[in-house]
Parts: C-alpha cells; sequence; structure tokens
C-alpha cells in the first residue's frame, strides 16, 4: 500500500497565543510541524504534504526537510486539507491526515492506522475514551443531564482514508463547508469510519499548558 502523509499546519493558533504560527513553535527547540512529519515518517509514511499559511512558506521551508512538499493552506482545517490533498497524486491508495499540533504521537498510532487501512477500512480513526464524568449544560450554565459517557470517544489524528473515498468526500463537500475532521467529511458523504486505539501520548496542543505538558513529555 502507497499512503501519503498530510499535515494540517495552516492554523494561527489563537488559543495558544504564541508570537507565530502554532505549528512554528518550538517544543524541546524543534518546531511542532517537525515533530509531527517525523511522526509519520518514522510510522512508515515517507511522502509527506504540509499545508501551511500562505505569508510562512519561507519560514516552514526552512525548518522541515527539503523532500517534503508544501501547500498553501485555507481560512479553515477543513479548506487546508482540501488544498493538501490536491497535491496527492493518483498513485497513492491511502491518505493519512495528521495535526502538526501533535507532536508526540507515536509512531505506532501510524502503523495502527495503516493497518486497519490494509485490512480494507475505508476510513479509520484513533479514538480515546472520555475519562471525566461528562454533562449536558442549559444557557445559564447550570447542569441539565449526566450523558452516558460509556458510548463518547476523543478523536485524535492521524486519520487514514482510502485515497478515493477521501477525494471522492472532499468532490462532495460544498467549497466553504467546515467540519471538525475529515472523518467527518467522509462519514457526511456516507462511507462508514472504523476506530482503533488512540495514546494519551498524541494530545493535541491547543492552550498554553498543553505546550508544558509536551515539555515535560519530552525532558522525562
Ligand atoms: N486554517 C487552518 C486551521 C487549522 N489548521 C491545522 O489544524 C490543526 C488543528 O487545529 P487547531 O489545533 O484547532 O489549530 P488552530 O486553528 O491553529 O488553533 P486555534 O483554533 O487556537 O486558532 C492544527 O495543526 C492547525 O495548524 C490548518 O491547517 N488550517
Ligand atoms: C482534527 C482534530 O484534531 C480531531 O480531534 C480536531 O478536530 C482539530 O480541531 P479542533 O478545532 O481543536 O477541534
Amino acid at each position: 500500500m502507497h499512503a501519503v502523509g498530510i499535515v494540517a499546519a495552516a492554523g494561527s493558533g489563537l488559543r495558544l497565543g504564541a508570537d507565530r504560527p502554532k505549528a512554528l513553535v518550538p517544543l524541546a527547540d524543534r518546531p511542532l510541524v517537525c515533530w509531527a512529519v517525523d511522526t509519520l515518517r518514522d510510522g512508515g509514511v515517507a511522502d509527506v504534504v504540509v499545508a501551511v499559511p500562505g505569508d510562512e512558506l519561507c519560514a516552514f521551508a526552512t525548518v522541515l526537510p527539503l523532500d517534503v512538499r508544501l501547500v498553501v493552506g485555507g481560512s479553515t482545517r477543513t479548506a487546508s486539507v482540501r488544498a493538501a490533498l490536491a497535491a496527492v497524486g493518483t498513485g497513492a491508495d491511502a491518505v493519512l491526515v495528521h495535526d502538526a499540533a501533535r507532536p508526540l504521537t507515536p509512531p505506532d498510532l501510524v502503523v495502527r492506522v495503516l493497518e486497519a487501512l490494509s485490512a480494507g477500512a475505508r476510513a479509520v480513526v484513533p479514538v480515546l475514551p472520555v475519562v471525566d464524568t461528562t454533562v449536558v449544560v442549559d444557557d445559564d450554565g447550570g447542569v441539565a443531564d449526566t450523558v452516558d459517557r460509556s458510548v463518547l470517544r476523543r478523536v485524535q489524528t492521524p486519520q487514514g482514508f482510502a485515497r478515493d473515498a477521501l477525494v471522492d468526500a472532499y468532490a462532495w463537500l460544498p467549497p466553504d463547508a467546515e467540519l471538525t475532521d475529515d472523518a467527518a467529511v467522509v462519514r457526511a458523504a456516507g462511507v462508514p469510519v472504523a476506530t482503533v486505539a488512540g495514546d494519551e501520548r498524541g494530545a493535541k496542543v491547543t492552550v498554553p499548558h498543553d505546550l508544558a505538558l509536551a515539555e515535560l513529555q519530552v525532558s522525562r
């Protein structure tokens, strides 16, 4: 199976509040995007396309290996993945879409996703259980209900797809649609999505506390 990796790295990282786009923020002196590309490559996906902010092409080209292809992303994650997908050739059987914002995802997770695709899944996402009691709140912030969390999962990346399923789903999706992840795109187009076990180390760096935790993880 020939798999191509996409790294969504074109976000600004407003919630992190750094002085540069989040994907360029260093973790142990290396930009987050470099960690994410390494995860894909160490997991067996050598051919990688990275979606970056249009005004930061040079900065990303400086920090990434020469054989990583860069494309200009869009104003939403959905638009960025759509742009990167257009650069994936028809020779690929599978596409793995990963977040630059998940720097410490272990390569084992890439392997699990690839194995599920090889076994016949058309779409697969890594998931983790919800470990806290989870509630619904009303408009005033009061607790309205407690949810049955046994059926809930937290979704991570990389998410893997048969290339034709992902391409067809994005072609079907309206140009301005914004969905939270790529599994939602293919599911909306009618493709069943399988799951594999995620990994807590693949947590997303969203707010400053997440970056502090990641720094602790790499310093151990
Ligand atoms: N227009 C966008 C928005 C997000 N992403 C990428 O999608 C991943 C997950 O997004 P998130 O962590 O929510 O990043 P930001 O949108 O940058 O964060 P924020 O919402 O805090 O601004 C990140 O690797 C981010 O770079 C992207 O490629 N293009
Ligand atoms: C794709 C994702 O990482 C899956 O958990 C996530 O949806 C990214 O964006 P979000 O805006 O932080 O939900």
